[in-house]
């Protein structure tokens, strides 16, 4: 995925870095520490590839900065994307450790000293880890606004990485072409453990208008409780192969099988979500997890895309960016989201996931250093 850095905004882990490659390449450390994840993203300099490609390097390659006077100091390098889960923060600390992430180099000897030794972190866990980093690592957390961060990482993304944001619909992910001259306002809702609803009006011009404890920790706790599934992706992959209806009370269900058009819902449409299991003589385990996992997701999903609907009407917004690891790139997840706006908008409104979903807080800490000045970034 072509960035405006040289190289390729990588979210596999293993890609990154050759055996051989020395610490001294990296160069800038965040974290974005949340309820269930952390995120992690770091800068390598590609010294190898510079190397290689000494006096062909063309502009095309690299992303120029303003730094406040007339020269534009142009960096090449990757960013590195990796999550862990929250519960196994140890995990995370060690894999910092392991590649020395945390003695991070100057960038071509540009950095500040300020910079130094100094890792950017949003998110809750910036202040409840913040002994456990200096203790571990002898690093100090130095703590960045974790709506300041959604808002930049998604302004970062979406004016600098094409393709990023895309519609879901009838199964089908279509890129949208962002015009950096009509991008705002916008609704960047972030599903992450819980769900915030910021309104976008620019560069740091934010207001976090809406939220909602339902979001992506409930389907989690909830799915893992119910199912007894040992992770998340299994879930995901359970949802796929179940069936909804089994659970869920549809209009039908209610009407004898027909249709209300009064109201405009049509039989099939979900009247009560998990509302079946109340007429059944059944237990937890008459259900098959595969559907449980269904209604779940469902009910979440459209929830949250009813709520970020009636927040876009409040303000009169019609783009409404999805960002957030609930997402996880999941077909159901997001035609479920795009579903509920698009029927409670009357098509007015559309649905647009981003990419780097759950990187948002972590790539917004990361354009903070100041030594970067990515916030002005300028691709050639
Ligand atoms: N591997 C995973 N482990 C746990 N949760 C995951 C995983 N992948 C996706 N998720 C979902 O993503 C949510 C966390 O999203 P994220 O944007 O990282 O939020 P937070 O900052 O609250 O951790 C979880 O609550 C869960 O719904
Ligand atoms: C408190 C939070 C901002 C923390 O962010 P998260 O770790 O969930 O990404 C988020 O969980 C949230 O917005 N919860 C919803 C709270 C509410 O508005 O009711």
């Amino acid at each position: 995925m072509e960035c405006g850095m040289r190289g390729q905004l990588e979210e596999r882990e293993s890609k990154i870095m050759s055996p051989n490659q020395s610490t001294a390449e990296v160069s800038h450390l965040a974290v974005d520490i949340g309820g269930s994840l952390i995120k992690v993203v770091y800068s390598s300099s590609n010294n190898n590839n510079e190397a290689d490609d000494k006096g062909k390097k063309s502009s095309n390659d690299c992303v120029g900065i303003p730094n406040g006077s007339s020269d534009y100091p142009v960096l090449c390098g990757r960013l590195h994307f990796a999550k862990f889960e929250t519960s196994k923060i140890n995990d995370c600390l060690e894999f910092i450790s392991s590649k020395q992430l945390h003695q991070c180099a100057d960038w071509h000897h540009e950095a500040s000293s300020h910079d130094k030794n100094i890792i950017k972190a949003t998110g809750g866990g910036a202040y409840k880890f913040a002994d456990l980093f200096k203790e571990k690592l002898g690093v100090s957390l130095d703590k960045v606004d974790e709506m300041d961060c959604l808002v930049a990482g998604s302004n970062f993304l979406l004016k600098t990485v094409h393709p990023e944001a895309f519609t879901y619909i009838d199964g089908r992910e279509e890129y949208v072409q962002i015009d950096h001259n009509d991008l705002y306002p916008y609704l960047l809702v972030n599903i992450g453990s819980g769900v915030s609803m910021i309104k976008v009006d620019g560069d740091g011009k934010f207001e976090r208008v809406s939220g909602t404890s339902v979001g992506g920790g409930t389907f989690w706790g909830l799915g893992k409780l119910l199912t007894k599934c040992k992770s998340f992706d299994e879930l995901l992959e359970l949802s796929q192969k179940g069936n909804n209806r089994v659970i869920d009370m549809l209009v039908g269900d209610i009407y004898g099988g027909v249709d209300c058009p009064k109201i405009g819902l049509s039989s099939t449409a979900i009247a009560s979500s998990f509302g079946k299991a109340i007429s059944e003589n059944k237990e937890l385990e008459d259900y098959r997890p595969e559907d449980i996992s269904r209604s779940l997701l469902r009910l979440i999903s459209n929830n949250i895309g009813q709520i970020s609907y009636l927040n876009a009407l409040r303000f009169g917004l019609n783009r409404i960016f999805f960002g957030g690891f609930f997402i996880r790139g999941h077909a159901y997840t997001m035609d479920t989201i795009s579903v509920a706006v698009h029927f409670w908008s009357k098509g007015e409104a559309k649905a647009m996931f981003l990419r780097h979903e759950g990187f948002l807080g972590a790539l917004g800490a990361f354009t903070s250093f100041e030594s970067h000045g990515l916030n002005d970034i300028t691709t050639h």
